[in-house]
């Protein structure tokens, strides 16, 4: 393979501008998506960075070899920037900007005044390798879940990308010094030319996956999220609770389902108007959620009723954390322009222990369960296994 190394300059910037215009193209899909636009100015400081560096193919590299070097060094800032706005991620940016300004002082310094190309590639090399490293880390700890494979392929490029630095740091340093000269035609130039122009290829088509994934994710909430009250809709409910329910067969585990309802809210929507109802929901979730453990599943039922899943727990300990949040949602009037409004619940009960591992048939007794809490006079909790077979009609 003969790769040469003008054409391979050229490729990378010609390439590198057109995945800037790919990623920018993207972000104007993806508005809410922080990162992209840090990635395609990335793309475009690379590209000007190995353009800039296309006229230094003569013996005498000047000041454009510096230009070329800042700005490589920039794009690469910029990928970390990037991952660190993607990830939401606070910007410490001291070592950055070091790095950075590190690689302007070498390029100057081995360029301009005392001109040693062995040094300046050696320690830029290094530099870059640095960089590559912390966009790495930086993707693959923590790893997203949902976003594994995106984060493994973009990770992995950058972690490889800092090798062949680190590769061609070394190579170059003992090489014998006569020998290296960035335009030389030993192989190791080519090959890391060639190396890393395919990488940022991955890296660009690494960073719109990443984004497809996270698009994918947010439309997936958006889905199965109640938008009222950020509870999981009754679409969630119907397919987790089997997950739920098989988990608990599986670990031989109690589940207890609750079924919550806000007594008299239509009296409370015609006293206070509708919007105050809603306000009185959000503070009803707002409740529970502070209450329940991240493996219990809250949704909306419907209208003002919610359904409360409880792995690992039995009836009796249902009842407890149900009666905590009946306390704590008549306690705690909602505020809402200028209006207190006091609001209760009432609450039914259904726990495998007394009824088995069906849904359907824990939701009709936790339904009746609350029918029962609804009958005795509201703003109580009532279990499925004190109701007596005559209450139940049978
Ligand atoms: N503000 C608001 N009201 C809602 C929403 N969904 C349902 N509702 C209202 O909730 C009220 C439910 O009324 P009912 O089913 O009679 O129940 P209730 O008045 O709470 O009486 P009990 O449940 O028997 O204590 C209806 O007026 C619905 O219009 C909502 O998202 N926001």
């Amino acid at each position: 393979m003969n790769l040469d190394l003008r054409t391979m300059m050229v490729m990378i910037a010609v390439l590198s501008f057109l995945l800037s215009i790919l990623l920018l193209v993207a972000s104007l899909h993806a508005r809410g998506i922080k990162g992209l636009r840090h990635w395609s100015m990335a793309s475009l400081f690379i590209s000007f960075g190995a353009g800039l560096a296309y006229p230094a193919l003569t013996p005498q590299p000047g000041w454009n070899i510096v230009a070329g070097a800042t700005f490589l060094a920039a794009g690469s800032a910029l990928q970390f920037l990037g991952i660190q706005a993607f990830k939401n991620r606070p910007c410490r940016c001291h070592w950055l900007m070091l790095a950075v300004g590190l690689v302007i002082g070498v390029s100057t310094w081995f360029t301009l005044f005392e001109p040693n190309t062995q040094w300046r590639a050696t320690a830029n090399s290094l530099i870059f390798a640095v960089i590559n490293f912390a966009c790495a880390r930086s993707l693959l700890i923590p790893l997203a879940s949902y976003q594994r494979t995106a984060h493994w392929l973009t990770g992995a490029s950058f972690a490889v990308l800092g090798l062949v630095y680190v590769a061609r740091a070394v190579s170059i340093f003992f090489a014998p010094a006569a020998d290296y000269g960035l335009f030389n035609p030993m192989p190791l130039n080519p090959l890391m030319f060639f190396a890393g122009s395919i990488i940022q290829l991955f890296l660009s088509f690494g960073f719109v996956l990443m984004v497809n994934y996270r698009m994918a994710a947010e439309l997936e909430n958006l889905a199965a999220i109640d938008a009222l009250t950020g509870a999981w809709n009754r679409r969630s409910l119907d397919l987790e609770c089997q997950r739920l329910l098989a988990r608990s067969a599986r670990r031989k585990e109690a589940l207890a389902v609750l079924m919550l309802d806000v007594d008299y809210f239509k009296t409370i929507n015609d006293a206070h108007g509708h919007q105050a109802g809603d306000q009185v929901l959000k503070q009803l979730i707002a409740n529970a959620k502070s209450q329940i453990r991240g493996e219990d599943y809250l949704a909306r039922y419907g209208g003002e009723e919610f359904c409360l899943i409880l792995p690992c727990t039995n009836e009796k300990e249902a009842a407890h954390l149900a009666e905590r949040l009946r306390q704590m949602q008549a306690s705690r009037p909602t505020h809402w322009q200028g209006q207190t409004i006091t609001s209760t619940i009432s609450i039914g009960i259904a726990g495998s222990d007394s009824i088995g591992l069906n849904f359907s048939a824990l939701l009709q007794a936790a339904d009746a369960a609350l029918y029962r809490a609804k009958q005795a006079g509201r703003n109580r909790v009532a279990n499925f296994s004190d109701i007596s077979l005559h209450e139940l009609g049978e």
